[in-house]
């Protein structure tokens, strides 16, 4: 059949008497020949000639160059169960792995990516991962564990791994995506394109496409988007087994070639992306076991040899090409300024995809369509140059790649009712005095906002939750008890706080008072006076002044000396700031009647009449 498909000028005359046509009667044997063809090393030699261990001579596991691939491949995929490892729509909770490498699987809803990944698997249908007959069954990155744990080198065992990482119990993963097209939500295809360019393990991706169906436009927008990324790609054909007549096949299988061909025209020199030029064909959801076991081989060796288990069969000039561009955090690529142009057309129907992509320039650049836009997607971050010089160009999934087509800004249509989607990458063949037009700045921004408003990292949620409290009004501040008390016996009670105030003045008077009278003293002693009457003023000064009892302390009697000027003149004085003890030393007045006669006079004496009115009361 595949013979027919593709090299009909080829062998086929004397071959196609001993095939049947249908591939339902084809038996086990012959499928595995038609697997075998998928490979074009066989393609020239008859398929009953080709004994089953030389099917796969031309490649061989690296850890065991005597085993056959197929015996091998079986060994590798089935002896150690697969497991579930991780599932999540959302990119950013992904579990982590940097250590083993992933391949993913794509292609458009219900084409048979969860059948293949059971059919690998050597599972039932349902078993491991969920297959369903209606579109959109699987709905999150779901990565299954193959093979056996590998033995990693010292550096790859680090203390830096420990709390971080799992220590990986398979030799690699297989991503089962959801599928894009019918059923599939355009939040899907964003994190899809987020792991193609930012995932650091992903190491190649298996395009699945449809036998009876054939590529359609979605299949050229997640080819693009894989271009676009700089992935290694592997084409796998699935359901061969519904297939009507071989020319559907052929048909199909032509059509798939041809646009990967224009596609490859159309890249530049620097793009990394390139794909393995064996087309697998495979029926991994067929009703007869042996078909799909039959199939499952050449599936196997495509996903082995993009994870890098198999020897490599591409010409020796190519191995050293790098298949994953480095990854640029978005972050980077926001801040490079941006030099770039920006195309987008008209949204291309999906029925109207039979048509290979012959002129991809003028293919038109696919519309999101609100839920079901699966991958027609915005980020796509891509490899550097070498010269280090970045270039940014936003572009519909099919992205043109002619001078010509890049330099039309004006395509875009701003009052388009849906916005055309977006893509990112570098290339090296943009106009560097191409303008910046207003509505690219627009869309950019716009986006990261977007891509900001739905980020989901525990920091991200940390960061949220701050803002959260802090845009909170504040508390007042807690105030204790007694805390509370003494401040609103303050404010009852302002009486008491100022006779408090005056007692503390009064004692620092009579302080001064007493200091002075011993200095008097001190004097008189040392000039023979008499200085008795100096004993009698203090004894009279300590009782509470001239004629006064001194333990009567009430504010009524808050006028005398004790307790400071009247009461007219109390208000003045305390609003001056009693507290303060130089102005508390200010004394009463010198002019108040009720003042000491004994202190009158001694003032008299040490300073002159005119001198206590003049300056005021010294204590
Ligand atoms: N006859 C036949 N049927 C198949 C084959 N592969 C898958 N199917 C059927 O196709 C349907 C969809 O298969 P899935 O594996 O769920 O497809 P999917 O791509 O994972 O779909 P989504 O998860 O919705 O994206 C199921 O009913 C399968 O039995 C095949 O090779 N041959
Ligand atoms: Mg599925």
């Amino acid at each position: 059949l595949l013979l027919q498909s593709l090299s009909p000028a080829l062998l086929v005359q004397t071959q196609t008497r001993r095939f049947s046509t249908s591939p339902s009667q084809c038996t086990k044997f012959r499928y595995s020949n038609i697997a075998a063809y998928s490979i074009p090393e066989f393609r020239n030699a008859l398929p009953n000639a080709i004994p089953p261990e030389q099917l796969f001579e031309h490649a061989f596991l690296l850890n065991a160059p005597d085993t056959p691939v197929e015996e091998g491949l079986r060994t590798l995929f089935t002896k150690t169960p697969a497991s579930f490892y991780y599932g999540n729509q959302d990119f950013y909770h992904l579990r982590k792995n940097t250590r083993i490498p992933e391949i993913c699987i794509l292609g458009r809803s219900n084409v048979g990516k969860s059948s293949l990944v059971n059919a690998l698997a050597n599972r039932q249908t349902n078993e491991l991962a969920r297959v369903s007959k209606s579109a959109g069954k699987t709905r999150s990155m779901n990565a299954y564990g193959f093979g056996p744990p590998p033995q990693l080198p010292k550096e790859l065992t680090g203390a830096q791994y420990k709390g971080k990482e799992d220590l990986p119990k398979h030799t690699f993963y297989l991503v089962d995506m959801p599928g894009y097209g019918h059923a599939s939500l355009h939040e899907w295809g964003k994190n899809i394109t987020l792991y193609l360019n930012k995932r650091s393990a992903v190491r190649g991706a298996v395009l699945l496409i449809d036998a009876q169906a054939g590529p359609k436009r979605t299949d050229w927008d997640a080819l693009d988007l894989l271009g676009t990324a700089g992935l290694r790609t592997a084409f796998v054909i699935t359901k061969a087994d519904k297939v009507k007549t071989p020319d559907r096949l052929r048909d199909t299988i032509l059509r798939l070639r041809n646009g990967i061909r224009d596609i490859e025209h159309l890249l530049t020199a620097e793009n990394k992306w390139t794909w393995d030029t064996e087309i697998y064909v495979t029926a991994a959801g067929a009703r007869d076991p042996a078909v799909v076991s039959a199939t499952a081989t050449t599936a196997r060796l495509a996903v082995a040899k993009l994870a890098g288990l198999v020897g490599d069969t591409r010409p020796k000039e190519e191995r050293n090409r790098r298949w994953g561009g480095k990854v640029v955090s978005f972050e980077e690529l926001m801040s490079v300024p941006v030099k770039a142009t920006y195309t987008a057309s008209a949204q291309e129907d999906d029925t109207n995809t039979l048509d290979r992509p012959a002129n991809i320039s003028s293919r038109a650049p696919s519309l999101p369509r609100g839920d079901t836009g699966g991958l027609a997607l915005p980020v796509a971050a891509n490899t550097e140059h070498a010269s280090g010089q970045q270039n940014i160009s936003i572009h519909g999934p099919s992205r043109p790649r002619t001078d010509s087509s890049l330099n039309s800004p004006t395509a875009h249509n701003p009052t388009t009712t849906n916005p055309p989607s977006r893509s990112f990458h570098t290339t090296g063949i943009l106009d560097d005095s191409s303008p910046c037009p207003a509505e690219l700045r627009a869309l950019i921004d716009e986006f990261w906002a977007d891509l900001k408003a739905n980020e989901n990292t525990a920091r991200d949620r940390a960061r949220k939750r701050k803002l959260e409290l802090e845009s909170r009004s504040p508390r007042p501040p807690h105030k204790s008890r007694k805390q509370e008390l003494r401040y609103r016996g303050q404010s009852m009670f302002p009486e008491q706080t100022k006779r408090f105030h005056m007692i503390k003045e009064n004692r620092l008077r009579r302080e001064m008072m007493r200091l002075q009278i011993q200095e008097e003293k001190q004097r008189r002693k040392e000039m023979g006076l008499d200085y008795a009457d100096l004993d009698s003023a203090w004894d009279i000064e300590a009782r509470g002044g001239a004629g006064r009892r001194r333990p009567q302390r009430d504010m009524d009697d808050a006028t005398d000396d004790e307790f400071g000027p009247p009461a007219s003149e109390k208000s003045s004085r305390f609003a001056k700031g009693s507290g303060s003890k130089a102005k508390g030393v200010q004394k009463p007045k010198p002019e108040q009647e009720e003042q000491d006669p004994f202190e009158a006079e001694f003032l008299r004496k040490r300073v002159g009449d005119d001198d206590v009115h003049d300056q005021g009361p010294s204590f």
